[in-house]
């Protein structure tokens, strides 16, 4: 059968970047996007800003709700030291499937966690299962209409900290506007947006919302 674009990336990615290069990786992932076909990528611009908050933030314990092809934890991944903990979960199996192969073709699979299940059953069993005491940061970017679900439930499950940094993506496009009133009114963040550009854009706006658990 034909290919799923998300195929057709990973194929650009294993002809054009070089294995064990995650840089080159995320240029092809970019390249694809700019010039041949839109995918909802984290993407270069805020990709950079990504960067800034996670060399700034350095965390020992990270966890990614929304793999999708793997792009964005790369991106963090290349960042992270060895010792570092990284999970990484993917609801869709195709995707995470794609996620697995380009992760490894960047040399990264010892550095990530990956995890195929849904956010809401694998954030109950962090502290059992995947051995986490509290999380160091989080970047939200699976499914807006689960962002406030999930940020709720790493509360009640005692995985944010005093200083936890949470990175959500899509604040403005699709738009996640329960979310970042939340964050912004309910006492437990300090949090900041940051706009930007969508994803291979040169006119459309989005950006991330930072917050800091109050602790
Ligand atoms: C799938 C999709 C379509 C969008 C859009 O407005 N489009 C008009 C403009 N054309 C060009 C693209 C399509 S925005 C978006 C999207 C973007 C993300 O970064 C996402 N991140 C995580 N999880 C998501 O479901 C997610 C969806
Ligand atoms: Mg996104």
């Amino acid at each position: 059968s034909a290919m799923s674009k998300e195929q057709r990336v990973l194929q650009y990615v294993q002809q054009n970047a070089s294995r064990g290069d995650p840089d080159s990786v995320l240029a092809a992932v970019d390249k694809f996007g700019w010039e041949t076909e839109w995918a909802m990528n984290l993407g270069d611009v805020k990709g950079a800003i990504l960067d800034r908050f996670v060399k700034e933030t350095a965390p020992q314990t990270m966890l990614e709700l929304g793999t999708y092809m793997g792009y964005s934890a790369i991106r963090i991944a290349r960042l992270l030291p060895e010792t570092a903990k990284f999970m990484t979960v993917e609801f869709d199996q195709e995707n995470a499937a794609v996620a697995r192969e380009m992760i490894e073709f960047a040399g990264l699979q010892n550095r990530i966690i990956q995890i195929t299940s849904d956010t809401a059953d694998v954030i109950p069993q962090l502290k059992t299962k995947y051995d986490v005491e509290t999380l160091d940061m989080v970047f939200i970017d699976h499914w807006k209409d689960v962002y406030v679900r999930d940020i709720k439930l790493l509360e009640t499950n005692k995985l944010l900290r005093k200083g936890t940094v949470v990175v959500a993506d899509n604040i403005i496009k699709p738009g996640a506007p329960e979310y970042a009133e939340y964050v912004r009114t309910c006492g437990k963040y300090d949090s900041t947006f940051h706009e930007s550009r969508f994803e291979y854009s040169n006119d459309d706006i989005d950006g991330l919302e930072k917050s800091v658990f109050r602790g």
